[in-house]
């Protein structure tokens, strides 16, 4: 699970670096054997060339027969000695003892470190060459990658059944295969062959097939595959002539984003809502120039003495539902200490099986988080009473500040914070109510990607240190908003840290009293 937040990626640099001197200890220790080999072979030639230049005078020297015996006895046996002698074993148990003290990933991260990376292409409709050169939106951020390193990637894929990605890495791997690549072209080709046929193009999959073939002729599997697409593909031939077509549909393809507006109930979008997330998260959507020339910045003291003298800087995100950002409302000494308390606590966040109530983990929320307390710091408090000044709700029976780090591909797909009709009874907090409201403090600058979106309001939020969002997730009738439903984009390049604050009904009956309005034909 060290995928999951940036913080225990750190140990793992400090891992590798103690693997390294574990490594230049045992080339070391090699060399120092090869030295002293090599030393011993010189001393040998050097006696050999001597007695060469007139054999029989040499041997009858008595000091140079006994010499002569003795190196093919006693000191060749030392010789085989330091040559079989295993200078790598004290090196291979030290790395055995690391196991138990240091952090190693596990077969688990390398899958999941995969899938985060292929998350991240799907979300940014990032292209696999680029990817692999290290590029990321056009900014070179890391070491290209190998052949090797595009395969394993592929066979990552493949072993979660996901064919598509599996055939563009393993074509990348192609791609970069230079002479001296230790990975087998033939190797690429069968998971390539074989995920293609997966993807229904079996034409393209006989090609690849009969090109492995030509590379390895006794390949078994690759001849039996070849049989079996053969047959495949004379019935479609069949078919297509029956029905005198080609067989292939032509559907137009509708790229409006417009949608059906419904705050009271789950929206019908005629564009999937992943694709408006997808565009929301890449910065490609914007709110309705309408909506646009009527937001503003302002200064507010909502009647605090205190901020009289420095107000809060309040920008307008969205009136209804409400939504706007405060800036500088938190110190970078308040986020270093909230930091520095969250980190030994992180575990794996989880979300609530609205069935059973559990709190589990889940593919769609990938962080790490933890709870602070009010009564553990000066500063956790100070920042709940900030949020009274900012909002003149109650914190009376709002949860308790959590903190969350996102690492690699870290991100929270498009839910409501709020619990629905289904849900309310598996709400832990009752008797608190619904969560009225959500506070979003963002405690880091992310250099690329993570904004906080709404998809449905075409808003995008983009992380800056030290500012906060704040949205109503209820109606002034206490019904869910669904306009609120909202994601954290998957971080790209960076290390993404939030506190959050989940503001419940009770006690703010009068901070924030019912509407007037009567929402009808909803069921919450
Ligand atoms: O981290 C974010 O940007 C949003 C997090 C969020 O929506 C949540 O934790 O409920
Ligand atoms: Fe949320």
């Amino acid at each position: 699970e060290l995928f999951t937040a940036l913080t225990d990626m750190e140990e793992l640099l400090e891992t590798e670096s103690v693997l390294i001197n574990n490594l230049e200890g045992y080339i070391l220790a090699q060399e120092k054997k090869l030295e002293f080999l090599k030393q011993k072979v010189k001393e040998y030639q050097r006696e050999h060339a001597e007695a060469g230049k007139d054999v029989s005078s040499y041997l009858l020297n008595p000091i140079n027969a006994y010499l002569l015996t003795k190196r093919l006895t006693s000191d060749w046996k030392d010789l085989e000695q330091i040559m079989t002698m295993d200078v790598g074993s004290q090196f291979i148990q030290n790395v055995t003892n690391y196991r138990e003290v240091l952090k190693f990933p596990s077969e688990e991260d390398l899958t999941g470190a995969a899938s985060a990376l292929i998350r991240l292409q799907d979300t940014y409709d990032l292209n696999t060459a680029s990817l692999a050169r290290g590029e990321l939106n056009g900014v070179q951020y890391s070491t290209q990658m190998s052949s090797e390193d595009c395969f394993e990637v592929g066979r990552q894929m493949y072993n979660n059944q996901d064919y598509h990605h599996t055939v563009m890495w393993m074509e990348e791997a192609i791609n970069r295969l230079t002479n001296d690549s230790r990975l087998l072209r033939s190797d690429v080709l069968e998971y390539l062959a074989f995920s293609t046929f997966k993807e229904g193009n079996i034409k393209l999959a006989l090609e690849m097939t009969n090109e492995l073939l030509m590379l390895t002729p006794d390949h078994q599997r690759a001849n039996g595959n070849k049989r079996y697409y053969e047959k495949e593909l004379m019935k479609i031939n069949e078919k297509s002539v029956l029905r005198g077509d080609d067989g292939s549909p032509d559907v137009p393809v509708d790229k409006s984003l417009e949608f059906q507006h419904s705050k009271l109930g789950p929206y019908t979008y005629n564009v999937p809502e992943r694709k408006l997330y997808e565009l929301a998260c890449q910065g490609e959507l914007t709110p309705d120039d309408e909506l646009l020339s009527s937001l503003f910045c302002s200064y507010v003291d909502n009647g605090v003495p205190f901020l009289k003298i420095g107000p809060l800087k309040i920008e307008q995100i969205s009136h209804d539902p409400y939504i706007v950002v405060y800036h500088d409302v938190m110190y970078d000494n308040e986020i270093e200490i909230v930091k520095k308390m969250a980190k030994p606590r992180f575990k794996r966040a989880t979300v609530q099986n609205h069935l059973t109530g559990e709190l589990e983990v889940a593919h769609y929320r990938i962080s790490k988080s933890a709870w602070l307390k009010d009564e553990e710091h000066y500063v956790v408090r100070n920042i709940a009473q900030r949020i009274v000044d900012m909002t003149g709700l109650t914190m009376e029976t709002a949860e308790e500040l959590q903190v969350v780090n996102y690492g690699i591909g870290g991100h929270y797909e498009p839910h409501y914070d709020f619990a629905r009709k289904e849900e309310i009874n598996a709400f832990k907090n009752l008797n608190s109510g619904n969560r009225i409201a959500t506070v979003l403090f963002y405690m880091s600058d992310v250099t690329q990607g993570g904004a906080t979106v709404f998809p449905a309001l075409k808003t995008a939020l983009w992380p800056k240190k030290g500012t906060a969002a704040f949205w109503f997730n209820l109606r002034k009738s206490g019904q869910g908003d669904y306009m609120t439903r909202h994601a954290a984009c998957p971080v790209i390049v960076g290390s993404k840290w939030v506190a959050n604050k989940w503001i419940h009904e009770v006690g703010n009956e009068f901070t924030r009293p019912c509407g007037l309005e009567i929402d009808h034909d909803v069921e919450f």
